[in-house]
């Protein structure tokens, strides 16, 4: 079979991108991207896009009602594919068996219940999707038991790696794309479709192929590993705090070792985003159901280091403020979980602001791409408060950062937005209350000019003495 139509069932922030990419660099492939969300489908046909990642408009500018299609036909989509991406969300549980930690596989299996259903064709069947290791077997009983007769499937495991901010980047120059297949003659062929198609652009030493569960559990243990060289340096930035030394010059010396490497080092306020957090969780319960106990402890120690740096960094927020920030104003710098997206998904932002309004704090928030809508859900939402009105009297939020300073007595910076390095601070600091602070959660500003014009500077991993308060809070009284 030589891959002519491919459908993705999923429009999100992997689906999207995935598929624009594969439509702009195999223009032989026909691309149709379905969804069941009308609201999504619709962004995607108008010059708003559903997600904002860089130089994503112009692949789909060039591509879309060429090769590229997005629509609710679901039916069609299936029917007249080739092969076809699961890339449907596969969050934490929150009821049930597992509840706070499984991944919730409802979506992947009503997908493989329609294709079951609707296929008339052989296909392949591409789990593109974070899924918990053996989840295809799941995939393959499901498609045989509901599959009309003579049509037959091949499951294969493909996970995506790409980080948002990045993702055009990421999918035209990947590390490596990971293929996952049966070790069956009928397997191995399939393997190969997929590998042709990500030939169209990417070098044959980059495509990686291999068994289904290896491939099911190396983008777990990926996304485990990336999560825990954050939660290793966010653990020395606390050491750091309380020593002298600086987190940025040790991460330096530990980075040069070629054993180790530089990247992702940056010690932080916490790691966000939708997968992170909810792929560890998905391993430690995958280790518990399989009585490794000492597994699961293990990952579970990098998801409570995250919890602790968020909570660490609020506390010193609250020191620095003379231990209240009740009725006091402070401003918020960035929402979103990284700089270059929109996105907010377990963005570290959402904790801090919330501890901050539960002392009651009112909060100017600021950022550059999140709608303040998403705001105002994320931190009304029954998981952060139960009183959501009182939550929207303590919050506004500002399109001007000028004006989100204005009358402040702190701006705690949450996202590493690079407008935030441009910004005047002279003109901020004479519009706030004093003494003014600035709390850099994400170590990134330029800490000696900013106490040249008289803030009072804080960050992750570095302690400036003079700013030391006396603290009357202890941790447990913070909790995520
Ligand atoms: N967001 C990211 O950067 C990355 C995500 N992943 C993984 O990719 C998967 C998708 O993630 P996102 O794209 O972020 O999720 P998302 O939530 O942005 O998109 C998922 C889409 O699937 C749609 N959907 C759900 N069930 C459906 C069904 N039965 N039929 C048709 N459409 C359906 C939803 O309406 C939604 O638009 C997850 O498993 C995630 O762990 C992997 C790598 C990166
Ligand atoms: O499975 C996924 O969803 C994706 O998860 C991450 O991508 P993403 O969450 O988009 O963004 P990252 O750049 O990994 O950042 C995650 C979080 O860690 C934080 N981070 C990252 C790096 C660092 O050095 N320090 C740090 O605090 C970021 O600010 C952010 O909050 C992985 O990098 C991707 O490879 C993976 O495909």
């Amino acid at each position: 079979m030589v891959i002519k139509k491919i459908c993705c069932i999923g429009a999100g922030y992997v689906g999207g991108p995935t598929c624009s990419i594969i439509a702009w660099k195999c223009p032989d492939i026909s691309v149709h991207v379905v969804d069941i969300s009308e609201t999504r489908i619709k962004q995607w046909n108008s010059p708003n896009l559903p997600i904002y990642e860089p130089q994503l408009d112009e692949v789909v500018k060039e591509c879309r009602g060429r090769n590229l299609f997005f629509s609710q036909d679901i039916e069609t989509g299936i029917n007249e594919a080739d092969l076809i991406f699961i890339s449907v969300n596969t969050p934490t549980k929150t009821f049930g068996i597992g509840k706070g930690r499984a991944a919730d596989l409802k979506y992947v299996e009503s997908c493989a219940r329609k294709i079951a259903q609707i296929a008339s064709h052989d296909k392949i069947v591409v789990e593109k999707s974070t899924v918990p290791v053996r989840a295809a077997e799941s995939i393959i009983h499901i498609l045989s038991a509901n599959k009309k007769p003579g049509v037959n499937f091949q499951v294969l495991s493909n996970p995506e790696f790409l980080a948002e901010g990045t993702a055009v980047e990421n999918l035209l120059n990947p590390d490596r794309v990971l293929i996952g297949g049966e070790q069956t003659e009928e397997g191995r062929l399939a393997v190969e479709e997929l590998v042709s198609v990500y030939s169209h652009w990417i070098t044959k030493d980059k495509i990686i192929t291999m068994n289904t569960w290896s491939s099911e559990l190396s983008k777990l243990a990926s996304n485990a590993f990336l999560a825990q060289r954050v939660s290793s340096i966010n653990a020395m930035s606390a050491l750091c705090e309380a020593t002298g030394a600086d987190v940025s010059e040790v991460a330096m010396a530990v980075g040069q070792d070629s054993r180790i490497g530089s990247k992702f080092l940056q010690a932080s306020v916490g790691f966000g985003g939708s997968c992170f957090q909810k792929d560890l969780l998905n391993l430690v319960y995958i280790a518990e159901c399989l009585n490794l106990p000492e597994v699961a402890n293990y990952w579970q120690q990098v998801t409570d280091m995250n919890v602790h740096q968020r909570t660490r960094f609020t506390k010193r927020i609250l020191e620095c403020l003379f231990n209240t920030v009740t009725d006091k104003v402070l401003t918020i710098f960035g929402f979103a979980f990284k700089k270059n997206t929109g996105d907010t998904r377990e963005s570290p932002a959402i904790y801090v602001c919330s501890h901050l309004l539960e002392e009651g704090a009112h909060l100017q928030i600021y950022d550059p791409k999140v709608v303040p809508d998403q705001i105002i859900r994320d931190l009304t939402n029954v998981n952060v408060s139960n009183d959501p009105d009182r939550i929207r009297n303590l919050i506004s939020i500002h399109s001007d950062p000028y004006e989100a300073v204005k009358g402040s007595h702190a701006i705690v910076v949450l996202t590493e937005w690079d407008e935030f390095l441009m910004y005047e601070y002279k003109d901020m600091y004479a519009s706030m209350k004093k003494p003014a602070f600035i709390f850099d959660g994400r170590k990134f500003l330029d800490h000696d000019s900013l106490i040249k014009i008289g803030f009072q500077t804080e960050t992750i991993g570095k302690r400036y003495a003079r700013n030391a308060g006396f603290s009357f809070f202890s941790l447990d009284t913070l909790k995520d």
